[in-house]
């Protein structure tokens, strides 16, 4: 993991005062943040605290009310669509492709971005198609490539939009909570395979996470939301400590450190002790 990150680099994406309202909700409020390449950045806050806004923003799909983003020291919006598919791939929560296209079909169609208007592959076809068996091989689609998307898991499905956006080869990835429909098993696959693909062709990830210690155990540095405001940023040993959980998510877990890395992990307390539910009983009766 790149943990020396360099701090003086230019940075790849930036948020310049980003603001978003909706009536009185201030979805977003004047937030500076800025991404270097090959960071992998985990965006964390509770629920209402603006990280599905972000992720919209910074992928280009819309505008926000004020401020602007820029990619590689340009307005995101002076970017094409199709050039900005090229750079940018986003993984939705629930990344449902349409329902009647095959798991191959699915994934070919991460490839958009670089077809000409018949729909023929700009570059070379043998390289792309090898590419595509490659992806169905490590995420272990192979075998499910014929198979309608309709009658895959949830988890299934994950994986075949993992594959999507890996076959779109962006240097960016955008993920907006990619792991809530998974079991332990699958959550971790995905975060495994997210962390090779980075090792291996060092695109740059920024990804909103619910659950802070998968976000801790992969992620360089940590954006903290609430409410729409800027909370602090920083690697996870800096912004998991017990105040700024207790200040922004309203719990107050103990906090260990991992076996492996000495990383923060957060081990959650029941609000009400088994002897205050006994207590409770007995006043009752
Ligand atoms: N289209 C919309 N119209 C009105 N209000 C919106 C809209 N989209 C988001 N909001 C509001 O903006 C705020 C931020 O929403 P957002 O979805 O970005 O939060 P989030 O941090 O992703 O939340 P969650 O963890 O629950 O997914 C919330 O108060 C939400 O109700």
């Amino acid at each position: 993991m790149n943990r020396d990150e360099d701090l003086s680099a230019a940075p790849l994406l930036e948020a310049r005062q980003l603001s978003q309202t909706y009536g009185d909700t201030y979805a977003l409020q004047q937030l500076d943040w800025s991404i270097r390449e090959g960071e992998w950045w985990g965006i964390i806050g509770p629920n209402g605290s603006g990280k599905s806004t972000l992720i919209k923003f910074l992928s280009g799909v819309e505008s926000p009310t004020s401020g602007e983003v820029l990619l590689g020291g340009r307005s995101i919006t002076a970017y094409s669509r199709r050039e900005l598919s090229r750079r940018i791939a986003v993984l939705q929560q629930d990344a449902i492709p349409p329902a009647g296209y095959t798991v191959r079909e699915v994934i070919e169609m991460g490839r958009y971005p670089y077809q000409n208007w018949l729909g023929r592959e700009r570059s070379d076809e043998r390289r792309v198609g090898q590419l595509i068996n490659d992806i169905m091989e490590r995420l272990g689609l192979a075998e499910l490539g014929q198979r309608k998307l309709d009658e895959l898991s949830g988890g299934q499905r994950q994986r075949v939009a993992l594959a999507k956006v890996m076959a779109q080869e962006p240097s960016i990835l955008l993920l907006d909570e990619p792991t809530t429909f998974l079991d332990v098993h699958y959550q971790m696959q995905l975060m495994d395979l997210l962390a090779q693909w980075r090792q291996e062709q060092g695109i740059t990830i920024a990804a909103v996470l619910h659950d802070l210690n998968l976000a801790a155990l992969f992620c360089d540095r940590l954006l903290l939301l609430k409410e729409g405001q800027f909370r602090g940023n920083g690697t996870p040993r800096e912004m998991l400590t017990p105040d700024q959980i207790s200040d922004v998510f309203r719990i107050q877990p103990a906090i260990i450190e991992h076996p492996d890395d000495g990383i923060p992990q957060l081990l959650l307390r029941r609000q009400v002790s088994d002897s205050q539910i006994e207590t409770d009983k007995e006043v009752e009766s």
